[in-house]
């Protein structure tokens, strides 16, 4: 138990205020965040993924994926977070869940201001399930780009509240971010990737330094064998896939995603995308394929569909 029963006080909680946060980008982000999500990994000069990471054919600029959003949320969680009354381990914390909604193609380059705010948090004794909202405007324009919610699972952070009637707080639609129905039948179409032993050591440049996926012994204190790949990279290989498969290569084909971390990934694993399409939701479960277990769930909400589908 992280915050004993006489500390917690809802009201106070509910009450608290968050701070914005800011965040700059350029060309050079954006090629470093789609190298770590895989982009060219397997192909030096894919086609469909060249343009993530390079002027391809004299383009102007470096086309940004729309996981590249995920970043935004960065300076909230990783530089920890003070919320009244409540304490949690840093090292026993995993990423749970990342819904994302993109109002607007993103930039190469910007300058945004996030608006944060406490999305839910519910006791589920043996962990506390923590959500943050984050709303990202450009500087200048004012203009909304997108929204995050985080879900953070913290383990041993759990039993704060009246344990006859833990504490549950979400203040958004309960069909945004929940486990999604795996259709029984056939896929639509499956992709297979192999992430590279140093995926993690990569991936982390893009901000998240968390030592749980790079320093062996604070991996083997959080639990774990050895470092683990860092959820936001494992989803990004999954809509990779997914704008490979379904949107022909179109980043700007995806509006919403959604995705839970099911169990951990290791670097060096093999993902393996299954994808259905329902209407313009492509619901998709992403699997390793050496320990056949399915590690992340989710749909895309996309625009709409090439005639070739
Ligand atoms: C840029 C911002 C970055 C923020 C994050 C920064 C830090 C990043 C860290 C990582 O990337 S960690 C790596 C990625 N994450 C993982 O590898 C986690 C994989 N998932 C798991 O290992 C397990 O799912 C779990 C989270 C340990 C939970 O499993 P457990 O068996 O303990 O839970 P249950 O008993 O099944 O369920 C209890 C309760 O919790 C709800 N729940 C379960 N899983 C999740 C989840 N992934 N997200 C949200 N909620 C979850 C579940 O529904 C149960 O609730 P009730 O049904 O009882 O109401």
């Amino acid at each position: 138990m992280a915050t004993s029963d006489s500390e917690f006080n809802s009201d106070l909680l509910l009450a608290h205020k968050l701070p914005e946060t800011r965040y700059t980008y350029n060309e050079r982000d954006v090629a470093i965040y789609a190298l770590g999500i895989g982009a060219c990994g397997q192909d030096a000069v894919d086609s469909d993924e060249l343009k993530f990471v390079y002027h391809r054919n004299g383009q102007d600029l470096i086309q940004a994926l729309p996981t590249f959003a995920s970043l935004f949320t960065l300076g909230s969680l990783t530089e920890g977070l003070d919320l009244p009354g409540f304490k949690y381990d840093p090292s026993l914390l995993l990423h749970g869940q990342q819904y994302i909604e993109i109002y607007r193609p993103l930039p190469s380059k910007a300058s945004l201001v996030n608006k944060v705010s406490l999305a839910g948090l519910q006791d589920k004794g043996k962990a506390a399930i923590l959500e943050l909202e984050t709303r990202s405007y450009e500087e200048g324009s004012g203009e909304l780009l997108c929204m995050n919610r985080t879900t953070v699972f913290l383990r041993g952070a759990g039993g704060f509240s009246n344990s006859s009637q833990p504490f549950s707080y979400k203040n958004y639609p309960s069909n945004q971010g929940l486990a999604v129905k795996i259709p029984q039948r056939q896929p639509l179409t499956v992709w297979e990737e192999r992430t590279q032993p140093s995926q993690a050591l990569l991936y982390r440049l893009s901000g998240d330094y968390n030592p749980l996926h790079s320093d062996p012994e604070f991996a083997k204190l959080a639990g774990f064998p050895r470092p683990i790949l860092h959820g936001l990279c494992t989803l990004g290989f999954a809509i990779k896939a997914i704008i490979k498969c379904v949107c022909k290569g179109d980043p700007t084909a995806v509006k919403t995603i959604s995705g839970r971390f099911l169990t951990t990934v290791f670097p060096g694993e093999t993902l393996i995308t299954e994808m259905w399409l329902e209407g313009l939701r492509v619901i998709y479960q992403t699997k390793v394929k050496e320990r056949n277990k399915t590690v992340l769930a989710g749909y895309v909400d996309i625009r709409g569909l090439s005639s070739s589908l």
